[in-house]
């Protein structure tokens, strides 16, 4: 083991197995973790070389062996527990996406949210054995924010009890759905319903692409991939056009919505219904977020701690870059970042949990709050780590742009989810709606619960910041994000006041509402981490987690200082003793960086990075990563014989 690696690990201030029991849920499933990931690294099938090396086919081809491997697994393992699939799942694919997201993610949730008894008769059998792998094909070319400017039709045929597929424009075909390209053989396709010459709106209708046997695209059915990406080049993200094709009366999604036989339709309890399995997946963006900072930390962290640069003193050993202050300013808070939203995730997770239950029993009250809290929150996780993967990528100089650090592919597979899923600034709006509404019931004598209270009337009057009180600092961000979501109400009030139309005065004021409802996301995410630390039992646990908790919000204080002033929650002397206490906080936390990231407990398998070797020999390993690359197959090119030889004897 790398000696300064090794004496990073040296006396700990905290038992790193509890913390990593917590992150887990419990020692038993720490324990259970442990054991589906041995049986993934333990089993050769599994294992490969760097992906890196690979082209988009091989990537393709490599991650569909995968899938056929990780399916039989389960099967012969007996796994049927959502948790232990998840986490097996996890594994196999090291929180890479795979060909059957889509299918595992949303098809097979579409059928347990949105099918009739009889359709989960008929097709959830099929799918879970994987002889039906099913997308979610909902975006178009031309549209994949606005929903209800979708153009693919679906017409009721009453003579023959059918639906007749099509999609009328180029603009129309289906584009980006996970798994369409060449793995999937259904589809849950997203149409506009038309019965009796009426436009009943957006419906779900399950549609077979592929023969089941060859393979090849039906009749009708026009698909494939949509080329290269900037990443996730593992998934065959596809196109698809549908020329009438029909399909069974019964293969509409009818648990809430209905088409009688005679075309005949009945309107569901809520038309946002349809896009449940939408909250389910943001809701799941939201708990994996902190799994993708966690792996570019410990990767940034413990190189941080190998890589020696620069001299401080003549004749001294050059300092481990850790121990430069901009280091740890880079890295820290994105520590803590990661602890906030492990916390967040288990929130929106239980929130998600309850409300669906409610849903189930035919309470829709909540709907809207669900989806507001989930919408915000994915865009507000996925924007931080997102940008946290590319600090801890630059962090690392000139190796971190190395594919052999593992964070060029962790950033752009996790790029994209600042935009699937819903893109995150109208996500962010949508939490603006929500905050807007909350403001107009407080303004008719109503009174919030829960995440909105600071939105009542005489919120308590809050002492001046103690910088010292993790509580008194998670009522500077409430009073920021009561501020805030005022100020744009009144903002939007006084253009209506001007005689702007509610579109033009909403318009005018996104900017502001996106950054309200950011303050808002902001305030709930310290506000769980506080609270999350009242219930941790294990007092060295609850210590150092007090430290990251109180080192995130006063990061989340200087970096968003202009809101706070602005609110007038804090004034520039105080800014500047939040500022020193930070700068104190990141000095002592600096030795338990190591031992906080190995409490993530991310194995070298899971990692895939030479940069975060849990030994830290990352030099040797750098080496022999670069030999094996498939440039080194030869040591003279075959490009050499045929171009540049020739042009040496040219003589030019
Ligand atoms: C780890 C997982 C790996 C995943 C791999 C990647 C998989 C990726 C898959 C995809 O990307 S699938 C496609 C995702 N597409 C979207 O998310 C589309 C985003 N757009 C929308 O959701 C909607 O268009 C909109 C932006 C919400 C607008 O919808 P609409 O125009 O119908 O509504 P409005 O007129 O704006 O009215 C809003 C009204 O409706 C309520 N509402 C909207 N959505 C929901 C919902 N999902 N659940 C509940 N309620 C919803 C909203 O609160 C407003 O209510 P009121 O204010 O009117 O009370
Ligand atoms: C890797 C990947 C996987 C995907 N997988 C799937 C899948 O499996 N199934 C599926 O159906 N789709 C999938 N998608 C599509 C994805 O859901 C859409 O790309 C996403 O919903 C955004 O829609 P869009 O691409 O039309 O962007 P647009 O909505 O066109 O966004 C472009 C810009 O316009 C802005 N904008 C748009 N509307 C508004 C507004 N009302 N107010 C303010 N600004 C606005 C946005 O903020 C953004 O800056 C995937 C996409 C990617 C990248």
């Amino acid at each position: 083991m790398n000696p300064d690696i090794k004496k990073e690990r040296e006396g700990p201030a905290f038992d790193v197995e509890a913390v990593t029991n917590l992150l887990d849920g419990g020692r038993d499933v720490t324990e259970r973790r442990r054991q589906l990931e041995a049986l993934v690294e333990n089993d050769p099938e599994f294992l490969s070389q760097p992906l890196s090396f690979l082209s988009q086919s091989g990537r393709y081809d490599h991650a569909i062996k995968r899938c056929a491997r990780m399916i039989q697994q389960i099967k012969k393992l007996g796994l049927t527990d959502p948790k232990d699939i998840s986490l097996y799942k996890r594994a196999v694919f090291c929180g890479r996406p795979c060909p059957l997201d889509l299918h595992l993610g949303m098809f097979l949730p579409m059928l347990l949210n949105q099918a009739t008894e009889d359709q989960l008769e008929h097709f959830f059998l099929p799918a879970w054995q994987c002889q039906i792998i099913g997308t979610y094909a909902q975006t178009e070319m031309g549209h994949g924010t606005f929903l209800r400017g979708l153009e693919t039709t679906a017409l009721y045929d009453p003579r023959t009890q059918e639906f007749v597929l099509n999609t009328p424009t180029v603009t129309a075909i289906k584009w980006w759905p996970g798994g369409l390209g060449k793995t999937a053989n259904h589809a849950v396709v997203l149409a506009q319903l038309y019965t009796k010459g009426t436009c009943q709106g957006l419906n779900a209708f399950i549609v077979q692409l592929r023969d089941l046997e060859t393979h090849a695209p039906l009749p009708g059915i026009i698909v494939g991939d949509i080329g290269p990406k900037f990443g996730f080049n593992d998934v065959d993200n596809g196109f698809l056009k549908l020329e009438n094709v029909r399909i069974p009366r019964t293969n509409m999604l009818m648990k809430f919505a209905k088409v009688e036989e005679d075309g005949t339709y009945i309107r569901p309890p809520s038309d946002k219904l349809a896009y449940g399995t939408m909250v389910f997946i943001r809701a799941l963006i939201v708990s994996e977020a902190s799994y993708v900072l966690a792996k570019a930390c410990t990767i940034a962290i413990r190189y941080s701690v190998v890589r020696r640069q620069s001299q401080q003193t003549p004749g001294a050993p050059e300092p481990q870059i850790l121990d430069y202050q901009t280091q740890q300013h880079k890295l820290l808070p994105l520590l803590a970042t990661t602890y906030a939203f492990h916390f967040i995730g288990n929130y929106v997770s239980k929130m998600y949990q309850n409300i669906s239950e409610s849903v189930d029993a035919g309470n829709y009250s909540q709907l809207n709050e669900l989806h507001a809290t989930s919408a915000g929150l994915k865009a507000f996780t996925t924007w931080i780590v997102v940008a946290g993967v590319e600090t801890c990528r630059m962090a690392c100089g000139g190796h971190g742009f190395s594919c052999a650090s593992g964070l060029p592919e962790l950033y752009t597979n996790s790029a994209p989810s600042c935009t699937y899923e819903g893109e995150n600034t109208v996500m962010m709006l949508q939490t603006a709606r929500y905050l807007m509404k909350c403001v107009g019931l407080v303004r008719n004598g109503i009174l919030l619960e829960g995440n909105v209270m600071y939105l009542n009337p005489a919120f308590d009057n809050r002492p001046r910041l103690d910088p010292q009180s993790v509580a008194s600092l998670v009522g500077a961000f409430c009073d920021r994000a009561s501020w805030m979501v005022t100020h744009v109400s009144q903002g939007l009030q006084s253009q209506l006041n001007c005689g702007k139309s509610q579109k033009e005065a909403w318009n005018n004021m996104l900017v502001e509402l996106v950054r309200a409802s950011e303050s808002h996301c902001h305030y709930v995410v310290v506000k769980t981490f506080a609270e999350e630390l009242e219930g941790v039992q294990d007092s060295g646990s609850r210590a150092i987690l007090s430290s990251l908790c109180h080192l995130y919000a006063l990061h989340g204080i200087t970096q968003h200082s202009g809101d706070f002033m602005q609110a007038g929650v804090l004034n520039g002397e105080e800014l500047e003793q939040v500022s020193k206490i930070l700068r104190t906080l990141l000095s002592s936390l600096r030795r338990q960086a190591v031992p906080l990231t190995d409490a993530f407990d991310i194995s070298d398998v899971q990692l895939s990075s030479v940069l975060g070797r849990h030994d830290g020999n990352v030099y040797n390993a750098l080496y022999a990563w670069a030999r094996t690359a498939p440039l080194n197959k030869s040591q003279v090119h075959e490009s050499y014989d045929k171009y540049m030889k020739p042009l040496q004897k040219s003589k030019l």
